[in-house]
Parts: C-alpha cells; sequence; structure tokens
C-alpha cells in the first residue's frame, strides 16, 4: 500500500444478515471509530436504508451487491446505479463470481455495469478470480487478464483509477481456503501490471482488494503485501468483532 491508495475494508453479507444484525453493528462500532482504512458495509440491499441510517453515522460507507447495466424501465426486480447513488451507496459490486455463476453475467456486462455506476457517480468494486481447475493448468493470469480487458475497454480511461478491482480466487470463497500472500500479491502485481500497460497513472492511483476465507488470523499477512490495498470479505464480515479485527489489519 501507498499513500495515494487509501487502503479499503469491504463486508460483503450476500444474502445474510437482517435490521437486527445491523443494529448488533451499530452498537458494536458505536465506541470503535479509530480505523486506519475506509470501511464498507455492502448489505442486501432492501437494508441499505437501514444500513445508511445506522452506520454511517458511525464511519462507515454503504455499497449494493449489484446493479442493472440499464438507465431505467421495464426490468422487474432489477435496479439502476442512479438508483444505487439516491439510495446512499458510495460504492457498489459488480461481477461477483457467485452473480457470474448464478445469473450467467459475462465479462462485458459487468464492464458495462462499472461503467453505469461510474455515470451516476457510485464506485464501482469490479470482481475477478480463476476456479481452481485453471489454476491447476496455470493459466489464472491469462483467465484473470480476459475477464478485465472488457473492464478497460469500456470504463473511460480517465475514469480507470476510481474503479476498486477485487481479486477473489473461486476457490478461495467460503472454503476456508486462502490464498497465500504470495500468491494474492502475485496476482495483485499482475493486475496492477496491466493496469499501467494502459495507464501508469491509473496503476499507482486504483485499489485492488483481495476476497477469499480472509479472517483476522491472516488478514495483515494479506494486507500488508505491496499491491493488496485491503481486502473484501464475506463470512468473516457477518461478525462485528470479526469484521473489526480485519479493519484494524488495514493499514496505510
Ligand atoms: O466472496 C467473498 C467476498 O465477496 C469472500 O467470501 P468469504 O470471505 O466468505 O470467503
Amino acid at each position: 500500500m501507498t499513500d495515494v491508495r487509501k487502503p479499503l475494508v469491504a463486508g460483503n453479507w450476500k444474502m445474510n444478515g437482517s435490521i437486527a444484525l445491523l443494529n448488533e453493528f451499530s452498537g458494536y462500532f458505536a465506541d470503535k471509530r479509530e480505523f486506519d482504512c475506509e470501511r464498507v458495509i455492502c448489505p442486501p440491499s432492501v437494508f441499505i436504508s437501514t444500513a445508511n441510517t445506522l452506520m454511517k453515522p458511525l464511519g462507515f460507507a454503504v455499497a449494493g451487491q449489484d446493479v442493472s447495466a440499464l438507465d431505467e424501465g421495464a426490468h422487474t426486480g432489477d435496479l439502476s446505479a442512479t438508483m444505487m447513488a439516491e439510495a446512499g451507496c458510495q460504492y457498489t459490486i459488480v461481477g461477483h463470481s457467485e452473480r457470474r455463476t448464478d445469473h450467467n453475467e459475462s465479462n462485458q456486462l459487468i464492464a458495462d455495469k462499472a461503467k453505469a455506476l461510474l455515470a451516476a457517480g457510485v464506485i464501482p468494486i469490479s470482481c475477478v478470480g480463476e476456479p481452481l481447475e485453471v489454476r491447476e493448468q496455470g493459466q489464472e493470469q491469462a483467465f484473470v487478464a480476459d475477464q478485465l480487458s472488457a473492464l478497460f475497454s469500456t470504463v473511460d480511461l480517465n475514469e480507470l483509477a476510481q474503479v476498486v478491482i477485487a481479486y477473489e480466487p473461486i476457490w478461495a470463497i467460503g472454503t476456508g481456503v486462502t490464498a497465500s500472500p504470495e500468491q494474492a500479491q502475485d496476482m495483485h502485481a499482475f493486475i496492477r501490471s496491466a493496469i499501467a500497460a494502459i495507464s501508469a497513472d491509473a496503476a499507482a492511483r486504483i485499489r485492488l482488494l483481495y476476497g477469499g476465507s480472509v479472517k483476522p488470523s491472516n488478514a495483515e499477512e494479506l494486507f500488508s503485501q505491496t499491491d493488496i490495498d485491503g481486502g473484501l470479505i464475506g463470512g468473516a464480515s457477518l461478525k462485528p468483532e470479526d469484521f473489526a479485527a480485519i479493519c484494524q489489519a488495514a493499514k496505510s
């Protein structure tokens, strides 16, 4: 991490949590404000409003977990980027591997979602990451480069540095198997070098998060790697004391 890249830790609640859990979080964090990182909570969208009320006064930003690439219209159940902005989201996740799998999302669709968010003033947290069989074949960098190429060709170059990219190897998500700090750093360095090939300035400023079985016991070592600027946390973000410990591990 460097001075220009403020560390960021985001808790992706996925389809978990409740208003009761948000109340538990606000009680837990009420007297804990001294963190060195940006903290983001990504609850299910029906709880964004409650998260704004309870968590923003405690220094958290609130984020969505997905967005439509479209502006408006007859798309039952979808939410537009301007709605996310109006709802008070500073960030929104796109391209999580669970959405890629569950909803067949393509790299181009995910890039279009990121572009729509940027146009609405919301920062995309754009996820990439390879399945186990791809890593076993030694093809993980090519796989991630392919996932990123649509993003690079779709988002305006002068907006690229605002995007947050989360590297989440699928084999590490919810499995308890974490990428080693070296594996994570190697991929983050690769992603930053791919960005540097387009824009040195964007590469210096863009924040790259690691996600996949981050917990209090491994967060510090992961976050201390040169090219890792924080984390996207799943399971451990549902327990306030674990999430707080992970946030403490992210230092400028
Ligand atoms: O998918 C993740 C965050 O988006 C990671 O989930 P886990 O931390 O539960 O492995």
